[in-house]
C-alpha cells in the first residue's frame, strides 16, 4: 500500500479525535475532520477541513470521499455514555452499529480499505482476571460496550470478505488535555470522573457523587486504568503506519496497566489543587464493572506503543488547566 498522507476521522471534532488530528498533523498526515457537531466542537478542528455531516449520511459521506481521496480513515464518530446507554439503547445501537456500516459500505465504494476504529475496554464487561489481555473474553454488560462489540465483529468479517486492514483500539479511560493547552476536555455534559472532580473543585458544580462504595476492591471505589488523551493520539498514528506497512488486523488495549480508585483520584486531585473535592456516595452507577485494568505488553510489541504522559500528575495538570480558579 502507498503512504498514507491523508485520512478521513469520523468524530475529529470531539475529544480524542480532535487530540488525534493535532498527532496527525505533526506527523505529516492531513486529517480531514467528519462530524456532525453533536458532542463536537467546530474550534477544535484547527489542522485540516471540517465536513459536517452525519455518519448515517450515505450521500454526505460519499461527497467527502470522493472530494477528499483519503487514503483510511479513523472512526471515533459515536455516543459513548455508558450511563446513558443503558437507559437509550436504540440510539447507541442505531449511531455505533448501523452507522458504521453505513461509513464501511461508503468507504468500500471508494476502494477506502483501511480503518482504525475507537473500541473500549467496555467490551470486556466483568473481566475474571485482570490484567486484561486482548484475549480476555468479551462479554459487555452495557448497551455501548455490546455495540462496540459488534463492529469489532463487523470489522473481522468484512476483513475476511473484503480485505479490510484494520485496527480496534480498545482504549481504557481516556483523559488530561493537550500538553500545549490547544485543546480541552469539552463534553456537555460532562460526565466523566476527573472533569467533575475538578469542576467541583473549582467550584461550577456544588459536588461529585461518587458511584458506590461497596465494590469488591482494595478501597471499596472503582478501580480504572486512566491514559492521557494524547497518549492515546499518538497510538492512533502508530497503528495506522503499521496498517500502512501491513495488511493486517490489530486488536490492542490501549491503556497504562496501572489502575487507581476512585478514592486515589480524589487524594491525587487534593494534593494537585491544594483544596478538597467536594463529594457525597452514592449507590452504583448501572452498568460500572468493579476493575478495569490493561495489559499492555501486545500494544508494545505489535505498535511499539508505551504510554508516556499518564502519569497521575500530568493527567491532572492538564485537565486542573481549563477550570483553574486562583
Ligand atoms: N472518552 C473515553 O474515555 C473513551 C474510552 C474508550 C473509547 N472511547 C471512544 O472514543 C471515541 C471518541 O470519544 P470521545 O470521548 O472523544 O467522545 P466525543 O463525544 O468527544 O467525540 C465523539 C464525536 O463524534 C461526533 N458524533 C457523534 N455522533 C455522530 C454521528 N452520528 N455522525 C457524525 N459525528 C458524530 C460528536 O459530535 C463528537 O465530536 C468514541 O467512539 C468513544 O466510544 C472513548
Ligand atoms: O461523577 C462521577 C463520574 C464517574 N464516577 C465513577 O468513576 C468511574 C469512571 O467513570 P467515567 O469517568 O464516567 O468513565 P467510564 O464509565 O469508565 O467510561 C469511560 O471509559 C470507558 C472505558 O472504561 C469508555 O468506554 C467510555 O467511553 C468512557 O466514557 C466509574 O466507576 C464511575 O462510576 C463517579 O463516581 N462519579
Amino acid at each position: 500500500m502507498t503512504a498514507i498522507d491523508r485520512v478521513i476521522v469520523t468524530g475529529g471534532a470531539g475529544y480524542i479525535g480532535s487530540h488525534t488530528c493535532k498527532e496527525l498533523a505533526s506527523a505529516g498526515i492531513e486529517p480531514i475532520v467528519y462530524d456532525n457537531l453533536l458532542y463536537g466542537h467546530r474550534h477544535n478542528v484547527k489542522w485540516g477541513p471540517l465536513v459536517v455531516g452525519d455518519i448515517l449520511d450515505h450521500e454526505q459521506l460519499a461527497m467527502a470521499f470522493k472530494k477528499y481521496r483519503p487514503q483510511a480513515c479513523i472512526h471515533f464518530a459515536a455516543l459513548a455514555y455508558v450511563g446513558e446507554s443503558v437507559e437509550r439503547p436504540s440510539a447507541y445501537y442505531r449511531t455505533n452499529v448501523t452507522g458504521t456500516l453505513t461509513l464501511l459500505s461508503e468507504m468500500l465504494r471508494a476502494d477506502v480499505r483501511t480503518i482504525v476504529f475507537s473500541s473500549t475496554c467496555a467490551t470486556y464487561g466483568v473481566p475474571d482476571v485482570l490484567p486484561i489481555v486482548e484475549t480476555t473474553l468479551q462479554n459487555p454488560i452495557n448497551p455501548y460496550g455490546a455495540s462496540k462489540l459488534m463492529v469489532e465483529r463487523i470489522l473481522a468479517d468484512y476483513r475476511t470478505a473484503y480485505g479490510l486492514r484494520y485496527a480496534c483500539l480498545r482504549y481504557f479511560n481516556a483523559c488530561g488535555a493537550d500538553l500545549d493547552a490547544e485543546l480541552r476536555e469539552e463534553h456537555d455534559p460532562e460526565t466523566h470522573l476527573i472533569p467533575r472532580c475538578l469542576m467541583a473543585v473549582a467550584g461550577r458544580i456544588p459536588k461529585v457523587d461518587i458511584y458506590g462504595d461497596d465494590y469488591p476492591t482494595p478501597d471499596g471505589t472503582c478501580v480504572r486504568d486512566y491514559i492521557h488523551v494524547t497518549d492515546l493520539a499518538r497510538g492512533h498514528v502508530a497503528a495506522l503506519s503499521e496498517l500502512a506497512r501491513e495488511d493486517l488486523a490489530l486488536r490492542l488495549n490501549l491503556g497504562t496497566g496501572q489502575g487507581f480508585s476512585i478514592r486515589q483520584i480524589l487524594a491525587g486531585i487534593e494534593a494537585m489543587t491544594g483544596r478538597p473535592v467536594p463529594h457525597e456516595f452514592q449507590p452504583r452507577r448501572a452498568g460500572d464493572p468493579p476493575s478495569l485494568l490493561a495489559d499492555v505488553g501486545e500494544a508494545k510489541r505489535r505498535i511499539g506503543f508505551v504510554a508516556k504522559h499518564s502519569d497521575l500528575e500530568t493527567i491532572l495538570r492538564t485537565a486542573w488547566r481549563q477550570y483553574r480558579v486562583d
